[in-house]
């Protein structure tokens, strides 16, 4: 067997590294696939102190993800990402090192935050998303119409819903104003967990920071309470542990007793974590809806297929109808690609090789998937807004192999399957009810599914 050889890159300057090199890129991953063709597909950098990797065709993304994820399980040391769980990043499911407990946790998930077409909790999902539909419009309707307004507080708190109502048999009052700060703390996170910080990589910067760290501690630290004194604290009162668990905090909850190394901080994060997945889908719906904006034939289509299934808006769609609405499910998942949310750096935890070089344990590895999302080499006419290419001729769905949003492998996203559901139904209603479009134009991000907490508007016309 050939030793292994160094992987080739950038020399790093005293202090910041090559962090210099990612300055001028609207993504610093637009910055790696530049480097990538002076250095290579697999090249490494510096950023501030720490060594870092940068993966960037399918075939290295591979080898990395699937054939040695569990080389591959940890993730980077951040203190950014300590202070949003309670001073240890380990209390996150995605932000956590790879270890047994997180195997547990992700097992628990699996069932319920990644149900299968046929089983009972995707049932549970389709009720649950018919159910919230109607205070989602009726909030909507409150709207100034025909004006420019701000649609991602309802969309929020819709699938704020839907998520509190799916995993924990709970819902909120739109006007109720704990619930209205929680989901716009949990929209502060995600979009504070979608931006990069110089101070990630220069720890000593912290000082300048330590306003912004407080202020993200806060954050989570008012969400866990509600979490626990208007969810966990009712579902402790009502548990039977003799009986099915009703949901996914019921399932937390038995779990808890019957396994020595879940604790009770597990337990709250977990579902944390897990509820905090509604931003995520917000924030997707809310940057489809600006595609939709820029592309008026796209909403048409959507509009006619949802005209086509409903009878004409006889009723609300749901998720039995996404196999006849192919072109709406396209639409997202155009939206996925052309968003091309990071995926989250992973971490050596042991020495090992990437295609023959030598890669050492801590090596923080990031996947470049904005190159597999944008690359030439992936797809036709990649700068171009086409739901079609994900339609076959017989009208259905295709997806290639290399588009991976949710990643693949050990940590693979486990809220795909929610956000494929929630985002179809919330998409599809709004359109059936509205027509969109912008006054004062629609700003998005590249290589980032997330919007500003305040961020554009839109105007709504109500369609009849
Ligand atoms: C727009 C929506 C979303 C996108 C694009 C997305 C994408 C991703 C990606 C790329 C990863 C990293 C995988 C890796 O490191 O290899 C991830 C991890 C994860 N996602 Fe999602 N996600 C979305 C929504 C959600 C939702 C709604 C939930 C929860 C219901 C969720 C739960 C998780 C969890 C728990 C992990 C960590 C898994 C682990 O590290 O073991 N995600 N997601």
């Amino acid at each position: 067997k050939k030793s292994p050889t160094t992987v080739p890159g950038p020399k790093p300057w005293p202090l910041i590294g090559s962090m210099h090199l990612l300055a001028g890129y609207e993504t610093p991953f637009q910055a790696f696939t530049a480097l990538s063709k002076i250095y290579g597909d697999i090249f490494s950098i510096h950023l501030g102190s720490a060594p870092c990797v940068v993966v960037n065709n399918f075939k290295l993304i591979k080898e990395v993800l699937i054939a040695k994820g569990a080389d591959f399980g940890g993730r980077p040391d951040f203190t950014r990402f300590h202070k949003l769980f309670g001073g240890d990043r380990n209390n996150s499911l995605a932000l956590c090192d790879w270890s047994s407990l997180q195997k547990t946790r992700r097992s628990i998930a699996r069932t319920y935050c990644s149900p299968r077409f046929t089983s009972l909790q995707y049932d549970r999902v389709n009720n649950v998303g018919e159910e919230e539909l109607d205070s989602f419009l009726a909030e909507l309707s409150r709207l100034p119409h025909g004006q420019s307004c701000d649609v991602k507080p309802a969309v929020l708190k819709v699938c704020a819903n839907m998520f509190t109502q799916y995993m924990c048999s709970t819902s909120f009052p739109y006007d109720d104003q704990d619930f209205q700060k929680i989901v716009r703390y949990f929209d502060e996170i995600f979009w504070e967990i979608n931006q990069g910080y110089a101070v990630d990589f220069l720890p000593w910067l912290l000082p300048v920071y330590t306003g912004h760290m407080k202020k993200i501690s806060h954050w989570a630290t008012e969400i866990r309470q509600f979490i626990l004194s208007r969810i966990i604290d009712k579902h402790r009162s009502t548990l039977d542990y003799n009986s099915q668990p009703r949901d996914f905090t019921d399932a937390l909850l038995m779990h808890l007793e019957e396994d020595p190394n879940m604790n009770w901080q597990h337990i709250i994060f977990e579902l944390e974590d897990f509820l905090g997945g509604h931003s995520a889908i917000g924030n997707l719906v809310m940057v489809t809806l600006a595609a939709v904006v820029k592309h008026p034939e796209v909403a048409k289509r959507i509009q006619n297929e949802v005209d086509t299934v409903t009878n004409n808006g006889a009723r609300y769609p749901n998720l039995f109808d996404k196999a006849a609405m192919p072109y709406t499910e396209a639409t997202i998942l155009e939206t996925l690609r052309t968003a091309s949310s990071p995926i989250v750096p992973h971490v050596a935890s042991r020495d090992t090789e990437i295609d023959g070089h030598q890669v050492n344990k801590g090596t923080i590895v990031f996947i470049n998937n904005y190159e597999l999302n944008q690359g030439k080499d992936y797809w036709e006419e990649p700068a171009l807004f086409k739901p079609e290419r994900f339609l076959t001729a017989s009208g259905g769905i295709i997806k290639p192999a290399h588009f991976i949003p949710f990643s693949t492998g050990k940590r693979t996203c486990i809220g795909q399957r929610l956000v494929q559901c929630f985002s179809f139904v919330v998409l599809a209603t709004l359109l059936q009810h509205y027509d969109i479009r912008a006054k004062d134009g629609v700003k998005v991000h590249p290589g980032c599914v997330a919007v500003p907490p305040d961020c554009f508007k839109l105007v709504l016309t109500p369609r009849k």
